[in-house]
């Protein structure tokens, strides 16, 4: 079994548990909820910010522990004060020990768009989505199908909801494409083994249409490689490792971005 097959079996039981105890309705009645989703789109597109979707990260199955001193608050605060596009937030406890707490958190300390950063496989969870701040879902290619994905990505968009579309391949991209996604995302890291390869992106950014904002994921941990994707078509760039791996991630993302 991989470690994706893993997530999706817990996420499963999770989103039970979570619908027993807050209902759809509730989750509707929270004062985030109403709120207006920022466009990621003109976000990303911002000639004033540097096109990084900057990502909260305690912790993660390929690396284990990667930072569980640093505030939520005080990260993505920083992360903001250096251009970011957008910022993005674990919410996964049990793999990525992050919580909807700091989804709240980062939501309360930021005016850019938020993503969630979750595995999506209810449109519960993207109801929780935007009832705890983020104006991003992502939806993952190697865990739904494209009937699912069109189905979670409509219902994402009739809330007002961005959704980034993740995928790795060739064939999870021409599968996957549709109208109801915002932007796609190429991940360098394969979930299944963690190997991680910037050729993913490079391949790949040639077949994603015009019209979807174009994002390299996972593994980007030099300025010289944003030059490189950004000059290949892309116009988003997920970075989480790189900074949360630090003492001091507002530091680390400080001098990256001073370097781009
Ligand atoms: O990061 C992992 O080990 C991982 C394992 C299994 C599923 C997802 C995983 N990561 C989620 C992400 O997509 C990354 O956190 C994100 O792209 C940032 O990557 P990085 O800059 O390499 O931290």
């Amino acid at each position: 079994m991989t470690i994706l097959d893993k997530i999706i079996i817990r996420k499963r039981t999770e989103v039970d548990l979570a619908k027993a105890s807050t209902t759809m309705a509730e989750l509707e009645k929270k004062p985030m909820f109403a709120r207006a989703c920022l466009p990621l789109r003109d976000s990303v597109l911002d000639k004033t910010k540097n096109g990084i979707i900057a990502e909260y990260k305690r912790a993660s199955p390929s690396k284990g522990t990667i930072n569980d001193r640093s505030s939520v608050e005080d990260v993505v605060r920083g992360y903001q004060q250096t251009g970011v596009s957008a910022v993005s937030v674990l919410t996964d406890s049990e793999f990525f020990k992050g919580s909807l707490t700091d989804l709240v958190k980062a939501r309360t300390a930021l005016q850019v768009p938020l993503l969630r950063k979750e595995f999506i496989i209810d449109e519960y969870q993207i109801l929780e989505a935007k009832a705890y701040g983020a104006d991003i879902i992502l939806l993952i290619a190697a865990v739904l199908n494209p009937v699912q994905l069109e189905s979670l990505s409509t219902f994402a968009r009739s809330i007002g909801m961005n959704v980034l579309l993740e995928v790795h391949n060739r064939e999870e991209l021409e599968r996957s494409v549709m109208d109801s996604i915002d932007a796609i995302g190429v991940n360098n890291r394969n979930l299944n083994d963690f190997s991680v390869s910037l050729d993913h992106s490079l391949a790949l950014v040639g077949l994603i249409p015009d019209r979807f904002i174009k994002v390299s994921e996972s593994g980007i941990s030099d300025p010289a490689t944003i030059r490189q994707l950004r000059a290949a078509g892309f116009q988003g760039f997920l970075i989480g490792e790189n900074f949360m791996k630090t003492a001091d991630p507002v530091k680390a993302i400080k001098s990256f971005a001073a370097s781009l």
